[in-house]
């Protein structure tokens, strides 16, 4: 079985495989990983891989140092399935990458835009050819709540959940709209730019922050929670005789 560990700038999560599916994914601390040990009691774990886009602290380190099997940490110098065209493949977050992996195991030989809703979202191309691009960065949808309140004196942190109107009544309902209908305007607004040059082109949409949408763009997008986690499986199986 595999062990696959996303540490993300919010969450982290782990998930044990066998070959290509999914057995249990767990949601933890970015700054413990408590669920670890008892994910590698319960499962006869052959090997792992992580990834990680913040620093870690001592404690994750030296659990993840101590792991009892070998470990494989995606970075710039790991072989993969697709050509990365990146600048600086020094500087990318590889949680982007998994994303992108993830992606073509599913629809290889396509042209694919995938979209990654978590602390930030991130937007990321990958041809039919299987090279990846590069893609955009933007702010997540509780970093836009959180920038309003704490950059400007008057304006509170709304939460996501709550009253909706298309045009505001009040600071709340016109905050809340003004953040939901932005991203859902950026996101639908790539997917349309995308398609225009690219008119094969199927999206994937992953993250923690759910989005569904109206848009008559629906029937090429394909949602898929562990899109990540799943690219990291087949970036791990793809190294098998390098780890
Ligand atoms: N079970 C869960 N545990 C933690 N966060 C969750 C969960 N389900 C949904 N979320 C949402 O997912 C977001 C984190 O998304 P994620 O893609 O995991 O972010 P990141 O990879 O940047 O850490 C949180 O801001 C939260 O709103
Ligand atoms: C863009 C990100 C912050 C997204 O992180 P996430 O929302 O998944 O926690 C992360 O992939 C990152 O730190 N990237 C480094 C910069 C780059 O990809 O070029
Ligand atoms: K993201």
């Amino acid at each position: 079985m595999n062990l696959i560990i996303d540490i993300g700038n919010t969450v982290a999560k782990i998930a044990v495989f066998k070959d290509k599916d999914i057995v249990e994914v767990f949601y933890d601390s970015n700054q413990t990983l408590e669920n670890l040990p008892d994910i590698c009691a319960k499962y006869a774990v052959e090997k792992a891989i992580a990834a990680t886009v913040i620093d870690l602290n001592e404690q994750v380190s030296a659990q993840l140092a101590c792991l009892p099997v070998p470990l494989l940490w995606l970075n710039e110098t790991t072989s993969l399935p697709v050509e990365n065209l990146y600048e600086t493949p020094e500087t990318l977050g590889y949680d982007r990458m998994a994303a992108v992996v993830g992606a073509c195991e599913q629809f290889p030989g396509k042209d694919i835009l995938v979209i990654d809703a978590g602390t930030c979202i991130t937007y990321e191309f990958v041809d039919a050819a299987g090279r990846y691009h590069g893609g955009n960065i933007s702010p997540g949808v509780q970093m836009r709540f959180k920038a309003l309140h704490e950059l400007t004196g008057r304006l509170p942190l709304v939460s996501r959940e709550g009253r909706r109107l298309p045009l505001g009544k009040d600071t709340d309902t016109a905050m809340r709209e003004g953040v939901l209908k932005g991203m859902e305007y950026e996101i639908s607004g790539y997917i349309m730019a995308m398609k225009h040059k690219y008119p094969e082109l199927l999206v994937f949409l992953t993250g923690g922050d759910d989005f569904s949408f109206d848009t008559n763009l629906k029937s090429i997008i394909f949602a898929d929670r562990f899109l990540v986690l799943k690219g990291l499986n087949r970036i791990l199986n793809y190294n098998n005789d390098r780890i």
